[in-house]
């Protein structure tokens, strides 16, 4: 388990956000139909206050679904998201999502900040500091499609870090990435979770995982199969689905 979370100085210059009103996070019976396939099938799930959340899973459990639905931008077919009181749509705003290949404009690097900034009326001052905490100070001139995939993907981080987001969703942050990337990726997310942001992550990177969860909930079946505080889960999963899944099996 990582330190616990800390709301110091650090958290001041990098952006810091108040303990979310947002959690905890009640999701009852959620079911959803894609292409006449049920995707989501009356899943159930609670997320505490604070803290770093791996959702694990084999390809086309429907992680990131249930992220979009969680965020308000698919409606279930039936079920309850609860977030504090709140229902997804209402709450939008007060969260980030960050797709594993960034949505970026085609336009400069500071542009890309600070259109963010400009759509939620926070100062443009801030962009500096943004792009800073992200490595990104020295290319803010350059133009957004030049950078590389590392580069990108911390944009976006800048880019969803800039709303200080209550809620971060992040999917899949590192995929394809050199592990210089994954390192400088991963430092952020960290200092997310630290200042206070409620981190729900996607990865297939059990490593990452380790590295980065105080809890694990592993999706299989269109449910949860299994959640735990991340040093329980890894000392050993109680599942035969995240058993195989954790030891680079076929999980059917
Ligand atoms: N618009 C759609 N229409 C029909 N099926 C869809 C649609 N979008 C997603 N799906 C299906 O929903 C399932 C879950 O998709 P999802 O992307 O959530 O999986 P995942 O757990 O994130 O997978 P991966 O680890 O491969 O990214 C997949 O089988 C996918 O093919």
């Amino acid at each position: 388990m990582r330190e616990a979370i800390i709301h110091g100085p650090e958290a001041l210059t990098a952006g810091a956000v108040p303990a979310s009103n947002l959690l905890p996070l009640r999701v009852r019976g959620l079911c959803l139909t894609l292409g006449g396939r049920r995707i989501l099938n009356s899943l159930d799930l609670d997320l505490g206050p604070a803290g770093c959340t791996v959702l694990l899973g084999p390809n086309g459990a429907g992680k990131t679904q249930l992220l979009k639905v969680l965020h308000g931008l698919l409606e279930p077919d039936a079920g309850e998201v609860d977030w504090n009181g709140a229902v997804p749509g209402q709450v939008t705003s007060r969260q980030a999502l960050v797709f594993q290949k960034p949505v970026l404009l085609r336009r400069s690097v500071a542009a890309n900040v600070d259109f963010v900034l400009k759509s939620r009326n926070l100062p443009r001052a801030r962009r500096h500091a943004l792009l800073d905490h992200v490595g990104l100070g020295d290319k803010a001139r350059q133009p957004a499609r030049l950078l590389s995939g590392g580069e990108a993907q911390r944009l976006a981080l800048a880019r969803a870090l800039a709303t200080e987001p209550e809620v971060l969703f992040l999917d899949e942050p590192t995929a394809s990435l050199d592990p210089a990337s994954v390192n400088r990726i991963e430092e952020i997310v960290l200092k997310a979770v630290r200042n206070g942001t409620r981190v729900i992550l996607v990865t297939h990177d059990i490593g990452q995982a380790r590295r980065l969860a105080d809890e694990i909930v592993f999706l299989h079946g269109g449910r949860v199969a299994e959640q735990a505080a991340a040093d329980r889960f890894f000392a050993g999963p109680r599942t035969p689905a995240a058993r195989a899944h954790v030891s680079g099996g076929l999980v059917l």
